[in-house]
């Protein structure tokens, strides 16, 4: 068997919690090859983004060429994308390469609350990512913002959830990160059945980086090649671990721990 291989296209948290730091940490935990394909550099801590600078595009078809023509991809995922010119080269490069097994990860903002997405790239991305995703990873938020519509009841959720898949994603997770309740509870539609997967919400300010972590968990287990169920099932365990056991790092939203899991196996 070959060494499973996983490329992330995202930014980067100098802070170390999120992007493209998250998800290679998380490859790297889960048994598999990361790798990496910069969309932005962000200038970032537990409290702010003090400074956001885009690659250009060429650099960012460039890193996909070289990890695609030479090592392989078996699954990928994609994090911060600012602007429709680089969403439009994601995809190009995603449909060259033949990249199966991607995970979209829709980010629109961080947690300090500081946009990591240009207002027009918010419909481009339905129109130019989302139809290319084996899952969409949005937060309650970014699902709001995909449909237009306010989603308070879990049945507007799974409404919601079937409009992403006649978009074209093979499969959706609303997450449960900020939905109003005592637990976290994510939803999973596969394309024909709704699935919940649900952990107890900890009251803690370190949670930095969640979505990336928990998107870039999902993306290992398709690069290992393992079923949906199980995937989605082995990411939030993984996300439920990192944030159980917080690192207290920062002064603001710290990061989650990213070696949990392994330490709670080992
Ligand atoms: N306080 C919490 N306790 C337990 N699980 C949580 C908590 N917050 C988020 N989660 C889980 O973490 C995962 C990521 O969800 P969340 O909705 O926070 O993503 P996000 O908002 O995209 O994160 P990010 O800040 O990285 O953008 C989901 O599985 C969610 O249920
Ligand atoms: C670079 C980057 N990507 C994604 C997020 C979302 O958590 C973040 N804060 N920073």
């Amino acid at each position: 068997m070959h060494t499973p291989r996983a490329l992330t296209i995202a930014g980067s948290d100098s802070g170390g919690g999120a992007g493209i730091q998250a998800d290679i940490k998380t490859f790297q935990e889960l048994g598999v090859f990361g790798m990496t394909a910069l969309t932005a550099v962000t200038a970032q801590n537990t409290r702010d983004v003090t400074g956001i600078y885009e690659l250009p595009e060429e650099a960012v078809a460039r890193q996909i060429d070289a990890v695609a023509e030479d090592i392989g991809v078996d699954a990928a995922k994609t994090g911060m994308i600012a602007s429709v010119s680089i969403m439009e080269v994601v995809a190009a490069k995603v449909k060259e390469h033949r990249i199966h097994g991607l995970v979209i990860d829709p980010v629109m903002i961080a947690k300090s609350g500081v946009p990591l997405l240009e207002e027009p790239a918010r419909k481009a991305l339905q129109e130019i990512l989302l139809p290319l995703a084996r899952i969409i990873t949005p937060n309650l938020h970014e699902a709001e913002a995909i449909v237009g519509r306010e989603l308070d009841t879990e049945e507007k959720r799974k409404d919601a959830a079937r409009h992403m898949a006649d978009l074209g994603a093979e499969a959706v997770i609303i997450k449960g990160g900020h939905v109003e309740d005592d637990q976290a509870t994510d939803l999973l539609f596969d394309g024909s059945r709704f699935y919940t997967f649900t952990a107890p919400r900890f009251h803690t300010p370190h949670t930095h980086g969640t979505g990336c972590t928990f998107s870039a968990a999902l993306t290992a287990s398709l690069a290992k090649g393992k079923p949906l169920l199980e995937t989605v099932e082995t990411a939030k365990q993984f996300i439920t671990e990192a944030i159980q056991h917080p690192l207290h790092i920062g002064g603001g939203h710290g990061p989650t721990n990213h070696w949990a899991y392994r330490s709670s196996r080992t």
